[in-house]
């Protein structure tokens, strides 16, 4: 008689709150007339960044003392005043609030990191300045983006969205906010999943927004009414879990990511099916089971899902050979040049990587002791921390950066597979 082994007990991962859901759900809820909660928002350097910039704005945000929900009482309109607003390393406060500020009242001054003034704005300034705005940025077209406000009227116009996604998710959600709502014409988009999320939650706030043909969407003058919000488990987060299952043999479940789910990153689970794992989704999770073996040969675009293709190429040493994963220019645009960080990293531990504009391949191969480079780049630290789960010979010079998304990072990662090392020192932010 032969006996069916039994499938491994699944482990439950405490994913906290996505990142791009809460900040969305704070800028609708700040321009929305009436009280909004927001029910298990993430609280990580990016989020509270971004609550705090939107209480320097006016807005009004209160954290529960029973469940952590956030209330936000709305300004019903854009912001009045003058401020020098402060985005730290946020993407979605740089490129989501100027858009906002343009459609209130005042002088209003973003700024940021370092790292974060590195990244593109200009294709956002110039949008602002053509529907009639008054906008300067830094010397490279980069932070500082100085607002002068007087409302827009709104109208027609073309946007660029090759360098990032973010610019058209901030200009639609000002939209509503503009004296005749706004028709726009996107030239290139990259990261689409996310402009599909930013639609569904100004729907969820009152607004209506129609795609007529692709690439062109039209947004009536509606403003926005409060709503009440769950946030999701963060989908990008949750691909070091998933991958971590596939890698170790082991049997992962996120709750919070089922077949509704807003997020596009929840498609790093198929990837991962073509790395040979098994993947179940259900109505309310996902769950991936691997088989401690990584299939490889093939090339996967992973444009549209790109916060993960680090977590693939930093396993893909131990896959039984070379991954390719192309379609993704922008995340050299990222909280570090990405492909170049992963590739450096990889070939510190002895892999062969090659790499072009938009693309790396990665070879399998054993891999040498290392310190991995994090270049504050969160996830550079949680994709390597996944490798490392099989390898054991890594250590992050910078684990503290996972702050930006996950501050308890390492410690839920240890909980689930305790061969993750606790590193000493706390991360930061907290409600
Ligand atoms: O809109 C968003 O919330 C995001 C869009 C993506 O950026 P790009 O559009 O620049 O690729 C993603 O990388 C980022 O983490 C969050
Ligand atoms: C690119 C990222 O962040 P952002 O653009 O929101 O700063 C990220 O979280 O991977």
């Amino acid at each position: 008689m032969t006996t069916v082994p039994a499938p491994p007990e699944a482990l439950h991962a405490r994913v906290p709150g996505s990142k791009s859901l809460t900040n969305r759900a704070l800028l609708l809820a700040a321009a929305a007339e009436g009280t909004s909660v927001l029910t298990a928002p993430l609280v990580s350097d990016d989020t509270m960044a971004f609550r705090q910039a939107l209480g320097d704005l006016g807005v009004r945000i209160r954290s529960s003392d029973d469940d952590g929900a956030w209330q936000v009482t709305g300004l019903g309109r854009g912001p009045r005043g003058t401020g020098r607003i402060w985005c730290a390393d946020a993407g979605t406060a740089a490129r989501f609030l100027p858009p906002l500020a343009a459609a209130g009242h005042g002088d209003f001054v973003f700024t940021g990191s370092d790292q974060l003034t590195a990244r593109p704005v200009a294709p956002l300034a110039d949008a602002l300045r053509r529907l009639g705005a008054q906008v300067d940025t830094g010397p490279d077209g980069t932070l500082p983006l100085r607002v002068h406000a007087e409302g827009l009227d709104g109208g027609e116009l073309e946007v660029d969205s090759r360098l990032s996604s973010q610019f058209l998710s901030g200009l639609l959600m000002a939209a509503p906010l503009l004296r005749g709502g706004l028709l726009l014409k996107v030239r290139e988009l990259v990261s689409r999943p996310y402009v599909d999320m930013t639609i569904a939650l100004m729907r969820q706030f009152g607004a209506e927004v129609a795609e007529d043909a692709p690439g062109g969407f039209a947004v009536r003058p509606t403003g926005y009414r409060a709503a009440d919000l769950r946030i999701e488990p963060d989908a990008s987060t949750a691909s070091y879990f998933l991958a971590a299952a596939a890698l170790t043999g082991r049997s992962v479940t996120v709750p919070g990511l089922g077949h509704g789910s807003l997020q596009g990153d929840v498609r790093f689970a198929e990837v991962l099916e073509r790395a040979g794992a098994r993947v179940r989704r259900t109505e309310d999770a996902v769950t991936v089971t691997g088989t401690g073996t990584l299939r490889g040969g093939f090339a996967v675009d992973m444009g549209d899902i790109s916060d993960t293709f680090m977590t693939l190429a930093a396993i893909a040493p131990l896959a039984d050979a070379p991954l390719t994963i192309h379609g993704i220019g922008h995340a050299r645009l990222k909280e570090s040049d990405r492909i170049e960080a992963v590739a450096r990293n990889l070939r510190a531990l002895g892999v062969r990587t090659d790499t072009g504009r938009d693309w790396i391949t990665v070879h399998p191969g054993a891999t040498s002791p290392a310190r991995i480079a994090c270049h504050r780049d969160h996830r550079i630290a949680m994709a390597f921390s996944v490798l490392n789960l099989r390898t054991g010979n890594l250590t992050l010079d910078d684990p503290g950066c996972v702050a930006k998304t996950f501050p308890g990072f390492h410690e839920e990662f240890h909980r689930l597979f305790p061969v993750h090392p606790l590193p000493a020192g706390p991360a930061r932010a907290s409600a």
